[in-house]
């Protein structure tokens, strides 16, 4: 691993970027962010965004219009080589030498990268992956689980201290998916700086330490994960009437409640950081309405809510 290391400075410094394609699109707008050293970063957005745009910029594959990417301190365009060498890509495409083993294609990465052959480290990458009794066999012999894994092996050949996995779970089982994220975090515990695309949001709620949401080119939000869920989440508590209610009594019509159709069913909501006053004065009003409830259930909003709730506004 690379001296460089101030735990201060981020690992990845993006500041004023902006893409226009040739056509005359703007893909990013401006983008300001900072990838702490040794965090799981997972950058969110619809179809469109502009996340592997920003992501093929800073791996040096696509040219920013204008702003600047610093690396682990190397400026991505004036240094590129150096920035590069900090860096590990896995994209979302397979592209790799099917007739080749698994051994060669991962020995093969690294020396691209101008670094002197390692087979103990090779070896060790194997291992982590799970990838070492696969080491002889050809890249085609194997399942699709394995092929991913074989795409991660090469992108931690060089021993780059930034990972960037480009949608790593679309398409693959729930299985692999899971054994995709134990791979993630342990990866993290070894220290390396983990960014990470997704459109499962469920990926995100359950790896990320920050994540970051982009909409048309513009990063809207970065944020520490439990914090964004305490600020944006909301709690709903969900009453189940014993008698149907043809509109909400006048008594609440200040309340944040709203009647199911069927009038079987009262909704109130409110924000997670609120404490339960509100509910415990809800319970009383309806006591004093004469109106009976026979069940009662809550439910916290899940990443998911928060993040439709942001990209669609
Ligand atoms: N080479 C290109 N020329 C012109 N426009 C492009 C080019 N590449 C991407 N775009 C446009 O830039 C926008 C951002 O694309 P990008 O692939 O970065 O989005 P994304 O967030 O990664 O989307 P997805 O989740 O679908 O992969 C899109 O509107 C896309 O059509």
């Amino acid at each position: 691993m690379p001296t460089w290391g101030n735990s201060v400075q981020p690992d990845i410094s993006v500041r004023n970027l902006n893409k226009v394609y040739a056509g005359g699109f703007q893909a990013l707008n401006n983008i300001n962010l900072d990838i702490r050293r040794g965090e799981i970063f997972a950058l969110l957005g619809p179809n469109g965004a502009g996340k592997t745009t920003l992501i093929s910029i800073i791996c040096g594959i696509v040219n920013a219009s204008s702003g600047t990417v610093l690396a682990a301190g190397h400026d991505i365009v004036r240094d590129y080589r150096a920035a590069r060498a900090t860096i590990g890509l896995v994209p979302q495409e397979l592209n790799t030498d099917a007739f080749e083993t698994v051994w060669d294609a991962v020995s093969f990465s690294r020396g691209l990268f101008g670094k002197a052959a390692n087979p103990a480290h090779i070896e060790k990458v194997l291992k982590d992956l799970s990838l070492w009794d696969k080491r002889n066999n050809r890249i085609m012999s194997l399942s699709g689980g394995m092929k991913r894994r074989v795409m991660i092996a090469k992108a931690l050949s060089h021993e780059p201290r930034i990972l960037f996995l480009d949608e790593p779970t679309a398409g693959v089982d729930v299985e692999l998916r899971r054994d995709m994220w134990d791979m993630v975090r342990g990866l993290r515990a070894n220290g390396v700086t983990i960014i990470l695309t997704t459109h499962y949001i469920e990926e995100a709620e359950e790896m990320a330490d920050r994540i970051g949401v982009i909409r048309q080119g513009e990063i809207i939000l970065v944020e520490g994960k439990e914090q964004l869920m305490a600020k944006l989440g909301k709690k709903e508590l969900r009453l189940l009437l014993q008698q149907p209610l043809s509109n909400i009594p006048n008594e609440l019509a200040e309340e944040p409640i709203e009647l199911s159709d069927d009038g079987f069913e009262l909704v109130y909501t409110f924000d997670s950081q609120q404490t339960q006053a509100g509910v415990a004065r809800l319970l009383r009003q309806l006591g004093e309405l004469g109106i009976d409830y026979r069940d009662l259930q809550t439910r916290e909003s899940s990443l998911e809510d928060i993040f439709v709730g942001l990209v669609h506004e």
